[in-house]
C-alpha cells in the first residue's frame, strides 16, 4: 500500500457518524439500537452475556436486546441534568455514535441538546399505530436543529403481517405531514427489531422492499456535505504571548477552525472590529505552547499588530458573517423556571460571552400541532422564535448556514445555569 493509500484509509476510516434515535414509549428503540449492536457484532462478549443472565432471571425465553442501552448516564452541563447517553459502535466501514434520548416528557430539551451535533436522526413509527402526533414532533425537532439526514423506522412489521399496504401509507402520511419541513432527505425503512428483519440483515420477509437495510444506509449516506465548508470562521480562544526575549514579537491566535478553510497569504478580517490583515502562518502543532491538540485547533499569525483578544472572530474578507446587536432565533427553553423578559441574560455565543435580552417573543410552537401561538413567556420544553438584543455586537451566521456560528445558549447570570439553547433564524 502506497503512503497516499493509507492516508487516504486512514482518512475513511476517521469518518464518524453521529445519529440519534427519536421515539415514543415502547415503540422500540432499545430494542433497535439492541438489534443494530447485537448483529453488527460490536458488542463485547462479556455485555452479552450480562444480558443473557438478566434476560434469564427475569424469565424471557429471548435474549432482552433493550438492556444494551439502559442504565442512561446523567450528564451534567452547566448546571442542568440531561439524559442522553451515547453510545459508541463501529463496523468495518464507519464509526457511529448514537446519542439515545429518553422519550419521556423532558424529550424536547433533550432532544434538542442531544441532536444539535448529529448527521441523522431515526425517526421510530410502530406500524400498528402509524404516524402519531409524536412522530411529528420528532421531525420538527429533527428538522429545527437542522439534522441533514431522517430515516423513518417503521418498526413492528412482524405485528402487521409484514404488510407492504401498512407500509406505504404510513410513508404517504409521513411525507403529507413533513412536506413543509425544511428537511433534506428522508429514508424510509420497513422493519422488526425484534426479528431482526431489515435492520443488519434483510430477512426473508420483506422481500417486497427493495431498498438498503437500515445499517446498509447508516453505512453508506453521504455526510460530506453536511458541514459548512465554504466560509471560513475562527472564533479567537486564546491570544498567545510568550514572554521570552526571543519570542517578545510573537503573537499567536489559537482557537479552532469552526468551518471552512484558509491559506497563507489569505485576506482575512477580524470581527467585530472589521480591521484587515493576512494570514502569515498556520500552525498546526499547539502541543508546542502547552494547549492539548483537538482537532482543526489551529495557531494562526497575522501579518500585522492588530488588537485582538478572546471572542473575536477572523474571517475570510471575501466571505462575511453578519454583525449585529440584535437577531431572531429559536430558541428551547431548558430551565425550570421560565423566560423573565425583563431580565438581562448572558449568551454564550463560540467563544464569547455576552449580556442580553430576549426583547420580544414573537411566536410559540405548540409542537404538537405545529402552530404558532401568542406568548408571553416560555416554560421549560417549549420552543419559540424570539428577538434578542446584545449589549455588544455579535458575529454570526444563520444556523442554516453555519451549526456553530449559528448556535448559542443563553445562561443565568446568577446561578450560571443553561436556560435556553438557541439557533439563528
Ligand atoms: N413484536 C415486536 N415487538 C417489538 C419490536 N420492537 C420492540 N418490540 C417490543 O416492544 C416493547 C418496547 O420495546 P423497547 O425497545 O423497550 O421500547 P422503547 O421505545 O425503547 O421504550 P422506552 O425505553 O420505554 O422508551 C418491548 O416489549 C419489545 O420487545 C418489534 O419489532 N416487534
Amino acid at each position: 500500500m502506497s503512503v497516499i493509500d493509507s492516508i487516504r484509509l486512514e482518512h475513511e476510516q476517521a469518518k464518524l457518524l453521529r445519529f440519534i434515535a427519536a421515539g415514543s414509549v415502547d415503540d422500540g428503540k432499545s430494542t433497535l439500537i439492541g438489534r443494530l449492536l447485537h448483529d453488527s457484532k460490536s458488542i463485547f462478549e462479556d455485555q452479552l452475556t450480562s444480558i443473557e443472565r438478566t434476560s434469564n432471571k427475569r424469565g424471557m425465553e429471548k435474549v432482552d436486546l433493550s438492556l444494551l442501552t439502559d442504565g442512561l448516564q446523567a450528564e451534567r452541563e452547566q448546571g442542568i441534568t440531561i439524559d442522553v447517553a451515547y453510545r459508541y459502535f463501529a463496523t468495518p466501514k464507519r464509526k457511529f455514535i448514537i446519542a439515545d434520548t429518553p422519550g419521556h416528557e423532558q424529550y424536547t430539551r433533550n432532544m434538542v441538546t442531544g441532536a444539535s451535533t448529529a448527521n441523522l436522526a431515526i425517526v421510530l413509527i410502530d406500524a400498528r399505530k402509524g404516524v402519531l402526533t409524536q412522530s411529528r414532533r420528532h421531525a420538527y425537532l429533527a428538522s429545527l436543529v437542522g439534522i441533514p439526514h431522517l430515516v423513518v423506522a417503521v418498526n413492528k412489521m412482524d405485528l402487521v403481517e409484514y404488510s407492504r399496504d401498512v407500509f406505504e401509507r404510513i410513508c404517504a402520511d409521513f411525507s403529507a405531514f413533513s412536506k413543509d419541513l425544511p428537511l433534506r432527505g428522508i429514508e424510509y425503512i420497513p422493519l422488526s427489531a425484534l426479528a431482526g428483519d431489515m435492520v443488519v440483515e434483510r430477512g426473508d420477509r420483506l422481500d417486497w422492499y427493495k431498498g438498503k437495510t437500515l445499517l446498509d444506509f447508516l453505512e453508506n449516506v453521504d455526510i460530506d456535505h453536511d458541514w459548512n465548508t465554504d466560509d471560513f470562521r475562527f472564533p479567537v480562544q486564546w491570544v498567545c504571548r510568550p514572554q521570552t526575549e526571543e519570542m517578545h514579537d510573537f503573537r499567536g491566535y489559537m482557537g479552532r477552525v469552526e468551518s471552512g478553510s484558509i491559506q497563507k497569504g489569505d485576506a482575512v478580517t477580524v470581527l467585530p472590529s472589521g480591521l484587515t490583515s493576512r494570514i502569515k502562518e498556520i500552525l498546526l502543532h499547539p502541543d508546542s505552547f502547552n494547549e492539548t491538540s483537538v482537532p482543526q485547533s489551529v495557531t494562526l499569525t497575522i501579518e500585522d499588530h492588530l488588537d485582538i483578544s478572546r471572542g473575536d472572530m477572523l474571517v475570510k474578507t471575501s466571505e462575511q458573517p453578519t454583525v449585529a446587536k440584535e437577531f431572531a432565533a429559536m430558541v428551547c427553553w431548558l430551565a425550570e423556571q421560565p423566560l423573565d423578559p425583563a431580565r438581562k441574560y448572558i449568551i454564550k455565543h463560540t467563544t464569547r460571552m455576552l449580556k442580553g435580552l430576549i426583547s420580544q417573543i414573537d411566536y410559540r410552537v405548540n409542537i404538537n400541532t405545529l402552530e404558532r401561538e401568542a406568548a408571553d413567556t416560555l416554560a421549560m420544553n417549549e420552543i419559540a422564535r424570539v428577538s434578542i438584543k446584545t449589549q455588544q455586537f455579535i458575529v454570526f451566521d444563520s444556523y442554516a448556514r453555519n451549526r456553530i456560528t449559528g448556535s448559542f445558549i443563553v445562561i443565568e447570570e446568577v446561578t450560571n445555569n443553561t436556560v435556553a439553547a438557541g439557533m439563528i433564524c
